[in-house]
C-alpha cells in the first residue's frame, strides 16, 4: 500500500473512533440525565398541580367546547342559568352559576368563598352608591345588588359587548331592574371621569374592582382624582394575590391614604392556589 493511502486510511480510522467515543458517552449519559431530571419534573407537576388544572379548566376545556357548540362560553353558561335556576331568584342565580364553575366550565367569577367576605362587608358598610368595574357574565352585580339597602344603586362597568349582553340577562333574569343595577358598556377610564356628569353620582361608598389588574393602580387613581372617594369609602380589589396586583398593592401601602387589610381565600372553583382581596378604607382629604 502506497504510504499517501496508509496515512489517509489512518486518519479516518481515527475520526471514526473519536466520532465513536463522543457519541457513545452520550449514548451513555442521556437516560442517566433523564433520571435526574425525573424526580424534578415530579416535583414541579406535584407543586403546580392545580396551575395544570386550571389551565385545562379554562383554556383547553373552553376551547374544545367553543369548536363543538359554536357560542361563547358566556353564552353557554347563560343557557345554563337559563334552564336550571328560578327567575327573579338572585341565590338560585348563583347556585347555578356556582355549579357550572365548578363542575362544568371554569369562569372567573368571584365564586361562594370570596363571594362570602363580599357580602360580609357590603352587610357591614350599608353602600348606597356602588362602583363595579368588571362585570363579565354578572355574577357579583347579582352578588353586590342582593345585598344592598332599598334605594341603593350598583353601576358597574363592563368594556367587553358580548360579555355585557350575557351580564344584562343574567342581572334582569335575577329579577333587579335598571334602577338598582345599571350596567355601562364602556372601559372603566372612559367612565370614572363621567360618572358625576354622565351618572350623577356625588360619593361612591363601595368600588369592586375586578377587571384586568394591570388597570386597577390607575383607576384607582383616576377615583381618587375625581373627589368621589369620600371618608369611610371602601374599594375591594380582587386576586391581589393571583395573578396579583404588585402596584396597587404598595400605592396602598404607601400612599398613606387607606386603611388597609387583605382577606385571605382561594382563587375561585380551583383548590389550591392561593388568592386574597385587598379592602381599603379611604381616609378622606384632611
Ligand atoms: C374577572 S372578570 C369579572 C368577573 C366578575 N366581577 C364576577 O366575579 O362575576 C373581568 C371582566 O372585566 C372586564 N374588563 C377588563 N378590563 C376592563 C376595563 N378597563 N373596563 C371595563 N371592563 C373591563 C373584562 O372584559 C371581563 O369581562
Amino acid at each position: 500500500m502506497p504510504a499517501a493511502q496508509h496515512q489517509k486510511e489512518n486518519v479516518t480510522s481515527r475520526r471514526t473512533s473519536a466520532a465513536v467515543s463522543s457519541v457513545w458517552p452520550l449514548d451513555m449519559v442521556s437516560p442517566a440525565i433523564a433520571l435526574a431530571f425525573l424526580p424534578l419534573l415530579l416535583t414541579l407537576i406535584i407543586r403546580y398541580r392545580y396551575y395544570f388544572v386550571l389551565f385545562y379548566r379554562a383554556v383547553l376545556v373552553r376551547w374544545v367546547q367553543d369548536l363543538l357548540t359554536g357560542i361563547s362560553r358566556e353564552e353557554r353558561v347563560y343557557q345554563y342559568i337559563l334552564t336550571h335556576a328560578t327567575a327573579g331568584d338572585p341565590d338560585s342565580v348563583l347556585d347555578t352559576f356556582d355549579h357550572w364553575c365548578s363542575k362544568v366550565e371554569f369562569i372567573s367569577h368571584i365564586g361562594p368563598k370570596k363571594g362570602m367576605i363580599l357580602d360580609r362587608l357590603l352587610k357591614e358598610h350599608c353602600p348606597l352608591t356602588v362602583l363595579e368595574l368588571g362585570t363579565h357574565c354578572g355574577y357579583t352585580a347579582v352578588r353586590i345588588a342582593r345585598s344592598l339597602p332599598i334605594g341603593a344603586r350598583l353601576f358597574s362597568v363592563e368594556m367587553d359587548e358580548g360579555n355585557a349582553r350575557v351580564a344584562e340577562k343574567v342581572i334582569r333574569l335575577a329579577g333587579f331592574d335598571d334602577d338598582t343595577v345599571e350596567l355601562i358598556v364602556r372601559p372603566s377610564d372612559e367612565v370614572i371621569p363621567r360618572l358625576r356628569e354622565d351618572y350623577g353620582v356625588e360619593r361612591l361608598d363601595f368600588v369592586f374592582m375586578d377587571h384586568w389588574k394591570r388597570c386597577y393602580l390607575p383607576d384607582l387613581q383616576m377615583l381618587e382624582g375625581s373627589g368621589l372617594l369620600g371618608e369611610g369609602s371602601v374599594v375591594l380589589a380582587d386576586n391581589v394575590i393571583f395573578p396579583g396586583a404588585p402596584n396597587f398593592l404598595r400605592h396602598m401601602r404607601r400612599s398613606g391614604l387607606y386603611e388597609h387589610r387583605i382577606h385571605r381565600a382561594t382563587l375561585e372553583y380551583i383548590r389550591g392556589i392561593r388568592d386574597g382581596m385587598a379592602e381599603l378604607v379611604y381616609r378622606g382629604v384632611k
